[in-house]
Formats: C-alpha cells, structure tokens, sequence
C-alpha cells in the first residue's frame, strides 16, 4: 500500500490472555449506544462505545464529546503492552463493541487535529474475526482488507491518515461480538 505505514501482529496476545480480556471487557465496561447526527437527524450508532482516558482528557470524535472513565487495570496493562511494542505513548483508549454483524464503523480517517499531524493508533481486536477495509481517498482503484483476529494488534502510522481511509462494514455473515481498543494520544 502506498503512502501507509502499517504493522500487524496477529499473535500479539495469546489466546488464554485474549479469551480472559474479552470476557472480562465485555462484562465490565459500561457499553453505551450514542446518537450520531446524520443529516441532521440524530441516529443510534450501529455499535457501542467507552472512552477511557488520562485525567483531563476529552475527545471529540465523529461530533460526540466523549465522556471519559479512568484507565481500568486491565486496559491499562494493554497499554503498556502497546507502548512497548509501538515505541509511542498514548492518554486515551477509545473501545468499541460490535455485537453481530449488523454492528459496524464507516469510512472515515483517524485525521483529527487533536491527534497531531501524522498519529500513530494502536488497534487491538478481541473476539469474533472482522473485515477491516481500505480505500485510499484519490485513487479509486487502491483497495486493501485485511482479517483482524482475535488477540491482534494493528497500528497505522506516518502519513497514512491523510491518504487512506479505513472502515468495519457489516457483514451476513454469522460473526461472534468483537471488541476493538484503540489507543491514541491526543495533544
Ligand atoms: O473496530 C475497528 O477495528 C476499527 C475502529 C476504528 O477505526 C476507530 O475506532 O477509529
Ligand atoms: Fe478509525
């Protein structure tokens, strides 16, 4: 892929550790459904979110002020794990849960100016297997995907944002929930 920088581990935590982190995350967070304006019209969003973050932190994200909870023992040891592996820092860890494959994200960049020019983001996946897709912004004809499975880290990097967009779709086919993490810093 041009003008992305992309690095995946797909055995970033084995499966005993996975199993246990999805179980306990499922349970243990407060999972929310927030309303996404579209048009103009305020609809739920296909999936449902936490926001965690460093004291003082918020983050607007796709229009939603985001209301942050502290780093749980456990996210916060992913981070570490993260950090580590990516040589980056973050503040806040924004989750999502899609519950079946109606769930899903759209197309969008992770390009906002709070996450700094060129952001690194740390995208670590649990549970059922999902497509991830890629489509670059101005050349129609450069399409990627790839599976991200369950105990796997995905970071994008460099100038990525700014040339690629990325999305969930949804799928018929019958998937298990999946959780996703993203660890970002924001400035
Ligand atoms: O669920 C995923 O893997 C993607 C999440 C994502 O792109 C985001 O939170 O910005
Ligand atoms: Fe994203």
């Amino acid at each position: 892929m041009p003008q992305a920088e992309l690095e995946y581990f797909p055995h970033f935590l084995n499966t005993e550790k996975a199993n246990f982190l999805f179980e306990k995350l499922l349970k243990e967070v407060s999972w929310q459904q927030q309303n996404i304006k579209l048009f103009g019209k305020e609809i739920p969003q296909p999936r449902l979110t936490a926001f965690f973050a460093e004291k003082g932190i918020s983050y607007t994200y796709s229009g939603l002020q985001l209301k942050p909870e502290t780093f749980s023992s456990e996210i916060l040891d992913l981070k570490q794990q993260t950090e580590e592996v990516s040589g980056f820092e973050f503040n806040t860890c924004l989750a999502n849960l899609y519950r079946d494959g109606n769930d899903s994200m759209g197309w969008h960049a992770d390009d906002e100016q709070v996450l700094g020019k060129n952001p690194l983001i740390a995208s670590i996946s649990l549970g059922g297997v999902r497509s991830f897709q890629f489509k670059h912004k101005t050349n129609k004809n450069l399409k990627e995907k790839i599976e991200l499975q369950h105990g796997s880290l995905l970071i994008m990097k460099g100038i990525m944002q700014h040339y690629w967009k990325h999305q969930l779709p949804k799928t018929k086919k019958d998937v298990s929930p999946r959780i996703n993490l993203t660890f970002r810093q924001i400035q």
